[in-house]
């Protein structure tokens, strides 16, 4: 093992990762953070108690909770990874902006707020990936009625003076995850019927429908691409995070780029197809289990090359990749012989800029064919080097580069980690891995 250094600062200041060692072993993945953001927001919007459990310690989602407050919600943290929510309105305040201004799923919390009357937040933050526009969320507010003023700071939402009931009919230019998921919420808060067209049908939404079910609305996909709600008289309901389908792939991708074998628990294989189908696609048998899935590398690999499309086209089929399985694609491909990849990334226009210049300081060489394209060639030899991660998915994906790289890798930027993943290296260091954190 390489020996940890000790600074005496508190705060660990990276990961030191050695590369060259096949992982194998059993882990679990905690609850999905892009899943548990809505959930989280509606729970302070339902209006009734909810007990949420399976929740990741992850930062970004330590902030949501936080920042629910502002709708007068008391939250109670009930042993591991579960807590509560009991609303009251009575106790609405404005949100903390320096909070809301460091995530993106901040703009999930307008709706709960819009129970009192008004929201104002900050634009959203979160990784730092490109311009994220809100044209189709306020879209949506004002298909309810209300008004939406912006400026620089940010944005405020005046709810609608009518209690109206009449149905809310909208058709969305392309299946947006984050306003679909407001769509609904704004629903559940006006307590009006929605027909939303082109909906996002993502695990991460599909969650939320069940959720909304389990708490005495009507929610359903029906025929020709719409999503219908209607309200109920709610109810308190209990709901459970999916599992992390990302953290999954993630560790996933790490078997595979080591050479290793091993089986991943905790997530629903059916969240992740489009990528299980890639693996397999690539060489690698996957068995899927219960709950889980696993991976064996073979001793040589036939299979063929990675064209992965996130383009906002993508959104509108369920076999697509989720954006967030690139970056460690990408760490995959360049441990693959003899083939040739494309990764396009529309989504997070500037998640390359990221990461790419992070792999080239391991050695990789990636051609950019526009900013938001690249091509690689497999398999190519990279070396340790002191990298960052810039932000989430560049930071796992970091990781497997490293695992894969001759001598160590050290790895700074662990916040970023921190905000999706309660502790992607400790499940990483658990299947093996040779990671310490530094100090
Ligand atoms: C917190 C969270 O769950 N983030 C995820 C969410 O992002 P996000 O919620 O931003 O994803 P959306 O599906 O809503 O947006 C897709 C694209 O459309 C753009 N857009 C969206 C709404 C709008 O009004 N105007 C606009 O231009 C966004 O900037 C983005 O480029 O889904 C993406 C995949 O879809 C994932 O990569 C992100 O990790
Ligand atoms: C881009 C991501 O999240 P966010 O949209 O919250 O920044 C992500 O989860 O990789």
């Amino acid at each position: 093992m390489i020996q940890q250094t000790s600074t005496g600062v508190d705060l660990p200041r990276g990961l030191a990762v050695r590369g060259g060692r096949p992982l194998r072993g059993t882990v679990a993945v905690d609850g999905s953070k892009n899943a548990a953001l809505p959930l989280v927001a509606a729970a302070a919007a339902i209006g009734r108690p909810v007990t949420l459990t399976n929740v990741p310690m992850s930062s970004d989602v330590g902030k949501l909770v936080r920042l629910i407050h502002a709708t007068g919600a008391r939250v109670v943290l009930d042993g591991h990874k579960a807590l509560h929510v009991i609303p009251d309105l009575d106790h609405a305040a404005e949100a903390d902006r320096a909070l809301a201004a460091s995530i993106r799923a901040s703009y999930y919390l307008a709706p709960a707020l819009l129970a009192s009357g008004r929201a104002e937040l900050p634009w959203p933050g979160g990784c730092n990936v490109g311009d994220r526009g809100m044209e189709l969320h306020f879209m949506v507010y004002e298909a309810f009625g209300d008004r939406v003023h912006t400026c620089e700071a940010g944005y405020q939402i005046t709810a609608s003076p009518l209690q109206r009931r009449t149905p809310v009919e909208i058709k969305l230019p392309f299946p947006s995850r984050g306003t679909t998921v407001v769509a609904l919420l704004r629903a559940v808060v006006a307590g009006r019927p929605l027909l939303l067209h082109r909906p996002n049908t993502s695990p991460e939404v599909a969650g939320l429908v069940k959720a909304l079910a389990q708490a005495g609305h009507e929610v359903s996909y029906l025929p020709d691409d719409v999503l219908s709600f209607q309200p109920g008289n709610g109810c308190p309901a209990t709901w459970c995070v999916p599992g992390d389908k990302i953290e999954a792939g993630t560790l996933l991708c790490a078997l595979a780029a080591t050479g290793g074998h091993g089986r991943v628990s905790g997530v629903n294989p059916t969240h992740m197809s489009p990528l299980l189908d890639l693996l397999d696609d690539l060489g690698f048998p996957i068995t899927i289990t219960n709950d889980g899935v696993e991976l064996s590398a073979p001793p040589t690999l036939t299979g063929t090359s990675i064209y992965a499309d996130a383009s906002l086209n993508s959104l509108s089929s369920p076999e697509c990749l989720d954006a967030d399985f690139e970056p460690p694609l990408i760490a995959l491909a360049l441990t693959l012989a003899g083939r040739s990849h494309t990764f396009i990334d529309e989504i997070n226009p500037g998640r390359h800029a990221n990461l790419l210049p992070q792999l080239r300081r391991l050695g990789a060489v990636i051609t950019e064919v526009s900013s938001t394209s690249c091509e690689l060639n497999g398999p190519q030899r990279l070396a340790g080097a002191s990298v960052e991660a810039i932000d989430i998915r560049t930071g796992s994906a970091l990781l497997i580069a490293a695992l894969t790289a001759a001598g160590t890798t050290e790895l700074a930027g662990l916040t970023q980690l921190q905000r999706g993943h309660a502790d992607l290296p400790g499940k990483l260091h658990a299947l093996g891995a040779d990671i310490i954190t530094l100090v």
